[in-house]
């Protein structure tokens, strides 16, 4: 059976001066699942996730999202294929002097047409889909626990109804139970709502609890994917320490007792 490719790049460059982080990447991202990018420190996972997200174009390279080409379209088609996709950044990333509703509502503003009563409305679903208490909504961000933020994020990045969101290492800071909530939260959204979902962790307790796949990130380019039992088999030294080492141990020991 053939997959619907959502995301497609070829040949993705990007280098910071003399710093090359990304040569000749190649990554397909499948409709519907869930992938987790790892890879070690400065491997160059969220310049990956900004390059897709259009943040920052590479220096060379394609990168076709829904089928269009992203990189050399119209302002317009862009804005299309961004309206199609959100963003949760590791912190959040809400406007301090916004309250949570007025954050969500932001991306709602792009819409023609969309009188203040149903965003407001649209923007408490949202808010209540990612999982926090309604009265959040008038909350502002310096009012909320880290992970109430982390939540708000995810609700302004599903303020669109996307197809695709991109998350920075959503569980990073969270307690423990904080972080597996979250996992449950980021499965449910995705089945529910036939989301893909690109998450950039180090969180092995998350991979192994929400991701359908995993992408390894070494040597500049995506050099391995599989799901976690083909990672486990992989013998390249890091990716076998990572997914051997004490913690995967202690996350495998976890993922057992919930089944
Ligand atoms: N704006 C920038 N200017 C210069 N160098 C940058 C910039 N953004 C990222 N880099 C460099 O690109 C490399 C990859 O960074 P990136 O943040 O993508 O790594 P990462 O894999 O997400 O790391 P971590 O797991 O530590 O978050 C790093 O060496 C970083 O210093």
């Amino acid at each position: 059976m053939s997959q619907d490719v959502v995301i497609k790049l070829r040949g993705i460059r990007n280098a910071f001066g003399p710093h090359t982080v990304h040569e000749n990447l190649d990554l397909d991202v499948y409709r519907g699942e869930v992938l987790g990018v790892v890879g070690g420190s400065g491997s160059g996972k969220s310049v990956l996730l900004r390059c897709i997200a259009g943040l920052r174009p590479p220096q060379a390279g394609t990168i076709e999202i829904f089928g269009q080409d992203a990189l050399n379209c119209t302002e317009a088609a862009r804005l299309e294929i961004d309206q199609r996709m959100g963003v949760m950044f590791q912190d959040g990333a809400l406007f301090s002097s916004l309250t949570v509703r007025e954050n969500v509502e932001v991306p709602l503003r792009t819409i023609d047409g969309l009188d203040a009563g149903l965003r407001r409305d649209l923007a408490d679903l949202k808010i209540a889909m990612s999982g926090l208490p309604y009265k959040a909504g008038d909350n502002y961000p310096s009012e909320l626990s880290g992970g109430m933020r982390k939540r708000a994020g995810l609700a302004r990045a599903l303020a669109l109804d996307p197809e695709i969101v991109f998350l920075d290492e959503p569980t990073a800071g969270l307690d423990p139970i904080g972080a597996s909530a979250f996992d449950e939260l980021i499965k449910g959204l995705s089945r529910a709502m036939g989301l893909t979902v690109f998450l950039v962790t180090h969180d092995l307790d998350t991979l192994h609890a929400t991701c359908d796949r995993i992408a390894v990130l070494a040597d500049k380019r995506v050099k391995y994917t599989g799901t976690m039992e083909e990672m486990l088999k992989i013998d390249h030294p890091w990716v076998h320490e990572y997914f051997h080492g004490p913690r995967a141990r202690a996350a495998i020991a976890t993922k057992e007792k919930a089944q």
